[in-house]
């Protein structure tokens, strides 16, 4: 994803299906957002009364006052600009939040940097992560009548009693190890909240709001200080929620943010890149090394980089030099190369099990460089004769990564990697993918993603027998150590087992059903977003833990999300002894804190030293910040509904109200509850525009959703309890059944069993029709899986009263062509900030003034007090954001609102590309690169 000189963003918040109950419920809890009286004070339902009365800072007269017309929230965002450490930035970025929704603050994902624009953008809302998150809210919300139906939904994410006190944030969830960007967010929510202004559009500009001094760039900001105990530099940050001196967060946070970072700088040779390294990348590059060769066991480690930091170009590097020292060491000495390069049958995969494995031999195939036609530069396999007797297929690295980031590592594989230089890559992924798993040797490095893994890898079992050995060694006061030990004579028994009986873990090249990926002993395995599989229990988890390779990565700008136990799945799959055992990792680690918190965290941190390397944006290199970005700005911007508008969202709230009463009467609160959240929905979608509010027809439906119109038809005719319990359902299932990642696309069957669609498609139209879930036999049929839009609406259709008044069924502000006061300001801010200064700038070129370089390298001297001459290092970036074209990214959380707000971009001839997740990965791609490249555009505006 292409840097863009600086970014400014404009939200008008936007996930990628229209009407998301449960989004909206998620973010009315983290947003700290007043809810109206009706809603909170007849909130019978004790979990969601807890839960609202604990986000509500004041009572109900400022809530009520909240969704008065003249507050109502009407806000859109801009956030302006940062800019990367990127020659060939282009643009400036302009973000617009549209729907006030503070997610984009919280510091989580990329949204957070507006300067890192590319397809991660789009699963920002859309998938996997945010939804889980979501969805679990809604989960925690839900009475229980509403949960109760459909199958058993187990929590995704187990969350233990030593830890989920410590490191809960307001969220709920995460920002564990996000260093000053949790502290600003806070500030910023805090700030921003407390006012309680309304209808608004919030900008991130160069002016008008102060903001902490932690949100400064630029400044240098003491990491450890924020950090730090005494509390008052993080005081400054945060106006909502205040640290206590213990509180353990900043413990723990402090002790992390304290590692002693190394500073040792790899020599990176020319060519191998095509553009330079950054100094914290030289940094990471050489402890990287240092990990995969000199380290006796766990090869690989947790490169734990704030996002954003350049964690993939850090891992292209490892791999280009990796290569590279391997063709000089042959070059240099071919003999000595033969025998001692990466022999891959050293794989500290599975000990028990790799070796001696002769059983395997008949089911493998040889892909020895040298008979491969094609001898492109696979890792070398050792030519010795006991490698030779075990006939292992190899490959180089394999990439696991979530769908939606795909396109992006090819992308700067082919992008940072000069032609001289390329690596050959291969993107495992789709239906005609190969089935040979000797097709991977012919590659450096392959693409695949964490479904594909999860389908085609066994699955290393549970460990909950070590639980119950844990509790057993507990009562009878056995040291960690013999279970420890107990364990490993345990798994070396199911090794033995392995060899003869063909079964248990790893049996990857015994199991028939095993896909191609399952095959090899990669040398490499990295895991980006690695979060994915922080519940070692979940089946993604599990099936990267099978991968046999080498040497061993993790990726993570937020390696915590929510609890101690996201590690041990880290552990696990870096095979970190002896903390990859849960015996060990639980009497070493989670007791210790459990004992004493503030000598846990130290011993943590001293654990998680050795594997993990991690640096946030405010980190300093001799006391110099890593990375130096321009100032973020936010503006906030108040928008007045037009006097229709005004009646509208007036007439809105007084149906809503009314029907809330009904249910209240009628003591039926708790079962309509999921109406209940539509209704509010309804209302910040008014602010948005009135014609969202409206009821959709089918083909609208279909415009943006997977489902046919079978299924629409099929909705249409059930009863409206069926549809509702339905959406429960759906919105309950953390999981798909098939993949057992959070779903993509997600669908529910009328069994009540929830998939992404792309999962469960294959028995839509396949030879075997039944439903995949476990034990379910029911046959299904494209009319009976339904997605969460579809449901929805036809709940909404049969829902008299919430939708709109039939005295405005003929107004013009329901007319597709209607633009908003929210799109007029919009519009009015993409002409003012970008259109007005790109023009300037097309004249100034005219008159041809040359570009300014953004960033150059200054080498200098300083003298130290010992009288020692130290030359030092600094790339100093352009501060002038004058010079430069200006893009903006407007965000929207209802796809429906992108088309609107389309319709006005086409209307004013603003250029613009789009992207939501109901685009195939090929056109997101295509429209990134045009986003990022494309030189006619003045403006592109991706809609998200
Ligand atoms: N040395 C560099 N030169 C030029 N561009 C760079 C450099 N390092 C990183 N970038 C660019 O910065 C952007 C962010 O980098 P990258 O995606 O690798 O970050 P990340 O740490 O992986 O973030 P995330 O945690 O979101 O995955 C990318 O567009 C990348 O190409």
């Amino acid at each position: 994803f292409t840097l863009m000189a600086s970014t400014n963003p404009i939200d008008i918040s936007s996930s990628d299906s229209e009407l998301e109950i449960e989004d909206d419920e998620d973010k009315i809890t983290s947003s700290l957002r007043p809810l109206p009286e009706w809603a909170v004070k007849h909130g019978t339902n004790s979990r969601g009364h807890a839960r609202l009365s604990q986000t509500i800072p004041s009572p109900s007269q400022t809530q009520i006052s909240n969704l008065n017309p003249s507050n109502v929230s009407n806000h859109a965002q801009i956030k302006i600009p940062r800019h990367e450490p990127n020659d060939n930035v282009k643009a400036s970025t302009v973000v617009i939040a549209l729907d006030d929704d503070p997610e984009y603050f919280t510091g989580n994902g990329n949204i957070g940097q507006p300067w890192t624009v590319n397809s991660r953008i789009a699963n920002g809302f859309g998938t996997d992560f945010e939804k889980l998150t979501s969805q679990q809210a809604l989960k925690r919300t839900l009475p229980p009548s509403l949960q109760l139906s459909g199958p058993s939904s187990k929590p995704y994410i187990l969350i233990d009693n030593v830890s989920s006190n410590l490191i809960r944030d307001s969220h709920g969830s995460s920002n564990l190890l996000a260093g000053p960007s949790f502290s600003n967010c806070q500030g910023y929510i805090g700030e921003h909240y407390s006012r309680g202004d309304s209808n608004e559009i919030m900008m991130y500009g160069n002016t008008s709001r102060i903001l902490p001094p932690t949100l400064m760039h630029g400044k240098s900001v003491n990491h450890t200080q924020i950090a730090g105990p005494d509390g008052h530099a993080y005081r400054a940050g945060v106006s909502e929620e205040r640290f206590s001196v213990n509180d353990e967060r900043m413990v723990y946070q402090a002790a992390l943010e304290d590692l002693n970072q190394p500073k040792v700088e790899a020599t990176f040779p020319d060519g191998l890149l095509s553009v330079p390294l950054l100094r914290h990348q030289k940094i990471a590059l050489d402890w990287m090394l240092q990990r995969e060769t000199k380290s006796v066991y766990c090869m690989g480690g947790i490169l734990a980089d704030d996002q954003g930091l350049g964690k993939t170009i850090s891992m292209i590097a490892l791999i280009q030099m990796q290569k590279y020292l391997e063709s000089k060491s042959k070059s240099e000495d071919p003999e000595n190369h033969k025998t001692v390069a990466l022999n891959l049958d050293d794989d500290n995969d599975n000990d028990n099990y790799n070796d001696n494995n002769n059983d395997t031999d008949e089911l493998e195939e040889v892909k020895l460089k040298g008979e491969s036609d094609d001898s492109k530069s696979v890792p070398e396999v050792s030519t010795s004769a006991r490698a030779v007797s075990k006939r292992r297929l190899s490959a180089g690295t394999l990439v696991v990564c979530p769908a939606s980031i795909l396109r992006q590592w090819a992308r700067e594989l082919e992008d940072k990697v000069p032609e001289e230089s390329k690596l050959s890559v291969l993107i495992y992924h789709g239906g005609s993918r190969t089935k040979d798993p000797s097709e991977f040797a012919k590659y450096d490095v392959v693409l695949t993603t964490y479904s594909i893994i999860t389908n085609e890898v066994p699955k290393q079992p549970i460990v909950d027998d070590d639980e119950i050995d844990e509790k057993i060694g507990e009562r009878y006061g056995l040291s960690s150590e013999f279970s420890i030990k107990k364990k490993r004579k345990r798994a070396s028994h199911v090794g033995m087992k392995m060899k003869k009986g063909k079964k248990g873990i790893d049996s990857s090249t015994i199991d028939p059903s095993a896909g191609a990926l399952a095959k090899p002993a990669w040398f490499r395995v990295i895991l980006d977003e690695a979060q994915t599989i922080k519940n070692h229990r979940t089946q993604v988890a599990r099936a990267c833990c099978s991968l046999r390779a080498k040497r061993r990565w993790c990726l993570s700008g937020t390696p915590i999300q929510n609890a101690i136990d996201d590690l041990y799945s880290y552990f696990r799959f870096l095979k970190y002894e002896p903390y990859s055992v849960y015996t060990a990792f639980c009497h070493g680690i989670k007791g210790s804190i459990a004992k004493d918190y503030v000598k846990g965290y130290k011993k943590l941190q001293a654990i998680l030293k050795v594997v993990m390397l991690r640096r946030t944006k405010a980190t300093l290199i001799d006391g110099e910040p890593i990375i130096k970005l321009p100032p973020k700005s936010v503006l906030m911007s108040k928008v007045d509904f037009t006097a229709e508008e005004r009646d509208f969202y007036t007439q809105l709230e007084a149906d809503s109200r009314s029907q809330f009463k009904a249910y209240a009467a009628a003591g039926t609160v708790n079962q309509n509850y999921a109406n209940i959240l539509l209704m509010l929905l309804r209302l910040r979608q008014a602010c948005d525009h009135p014609l969202l509010v409206q009821g959709f027809d089918s083909d609208s439906i279909r415009k943006s959703d997977s489902v046919g119109q079978v299924s629409v038809e099929m909705a249409k005719s059930l009863p409206r309890e069926m549809l509702i319990n339905l959406v429960n359902c759906l919105e309950a299932s953390a999981i798909c059944l098939v993949c057992k990642d959070p779903p993509d696309d997600p669908v529910v069957t009328m069994c009540c069993h929830v998939f992404c669609y792309q999962c469960v498609s294959e028995h839509l139209t396949g030879d075997d029709n039944t439903c995949p879930a476990r034990g379910c036999k029911e046959q299904l049929g494209a009319d009976i899986v339904f997605s969460r839009s579809t449901l929805r609406i036809c709940i909404a259709d049969g829902h008299n009263g919430s939708l709109v008044h039939p005295q405005f069924e003929n107004s013009v502000i329901l007319q597709d062509e209607y633009s908003s006061s929210k799109i007029k300001t919009v519009i009015e801010i993409l002409k003012s900030k970008c259109l007005l200064k790109n023009s300037s700038l097309e004249s100034q070129s005219a008159i041809g003034c040359s570009e300014t370089s953004l960033s150059s390298e200054q080498t200098y001297t300083e003298t130290d007090h010992s009288g020692i001459r130290v030359v030092k290092r600094t790339t100093v970036y352009s501060n002038s954001l004058a010079d430069r074209p200006m893009k903006a990214i407007v965000f929207s959380q209802w796809t429906r609102m992108l088309d609107l707000v389309e319709h006005s971009l086409r209307t004013h001839s603003i250029n613009y590309r789009r992207l939501d997740g109901t685009m195939s990965l090929a056109a997101r791609d295509r429209n990134v690169k045009d986003f990022n490249n494309d030189p006619e555009s003045l403006i592109s505006c991706r809609l998200l």
